[in-house]
């Protein structure tokens, strides 16, 4: 059981996420999912399908941290398990976010198979939970698209228990993950990745 007052919390800032992101065009046409932790064992998060900008209540439910639907007969995400593996390695964070964006998608499908994005030298690289200097480098590793997301789900599991600092991660020709402790760090973290993203994909252009 969950405490249904947090449960309205968690979904009411699963809301204005929503809000939020499809205004900056980084959630179209129904893409992307969103979650936020109710407690231990529970998060709210996005039913599949529904379109981003224009959630309400009944387009949140509540999944346990194995994926499994808690008092809903709704289907969740079908990305679901992405958010559940990051809950249960990290009992700190408190909201997982996936989005579409051009910039991610574009940038994902550049960066060569079996290699990951490297940035270094940015002062916003600070907009990350934990990072205090330009002087570090952040690996965000790119994961081939799939259907199978037991199988994705495991691989980020393996990733990021070994890489536990690293902020997110692409996934080829398709989006972003990132999440933080609050709903509000995600944001951020989602917003930084964004201006990173662009940065590079300038870089690129200017300096093939
Ligand atoms: C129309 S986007 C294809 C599915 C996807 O990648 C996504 O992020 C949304 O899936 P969901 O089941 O969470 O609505
Ligand atoms: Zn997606």
């Amino acid at each position: 059981m969950f405490d249904v007052t947090r449960y309205a919390t968690a979904a009411q800032s699963v809301i204005e996420a929503g809000r939020f992101l499809y205004d900056r065009g980084w959630s179209p046409a129904t893409s992307s999912n969103y979650s936020a932790r109710i407690d231990a064992e529970h998060v709210a998060i996005t039913v599949s399908g529904r379109h981003k900008g224009k959630l309400a209540t009944d387009d949140v439910m509540v999944v346990d941290l194995h994926g499994r639907a808690v008092q809903s007969q709704c289907k969740s995400s079908a990305e679901t398990l992405l958010h559940t593996v990051i809950y249960r390695l990290f009992p700190d964070v408190g909201a997982v976010l996936h989005t579409h964006s051009v910039k991610a998608t574009v940038l994902s499908r550049l960066v060569p198979p079996g290699e990951a994005l490297e940035l270094e030298g940015y002062e916003l690289q600070k907009a990350f939970n934990g990072v205090q200097t330009h002087e570090g480098r952040l690996t965000i590793p790119v994961f081939d698209n799939t259907q199978d997301i037991p199988a994705l789900a495991e691989q980020t599991r393996l990733w990021f228990d070994e890489h536990r600092a690293q902020p997110g991660y692409l996934i080829r020709g398709h989006g972003l993950y990132t999440w933080g402790q609050t709903m509000d760090d995600c944001l951020r973290h989602i917003e930084a990745f964004e201006f990173l993203l662009e940065c590079e994909l300038e870089t690129m252009r200017v300096r093939p």
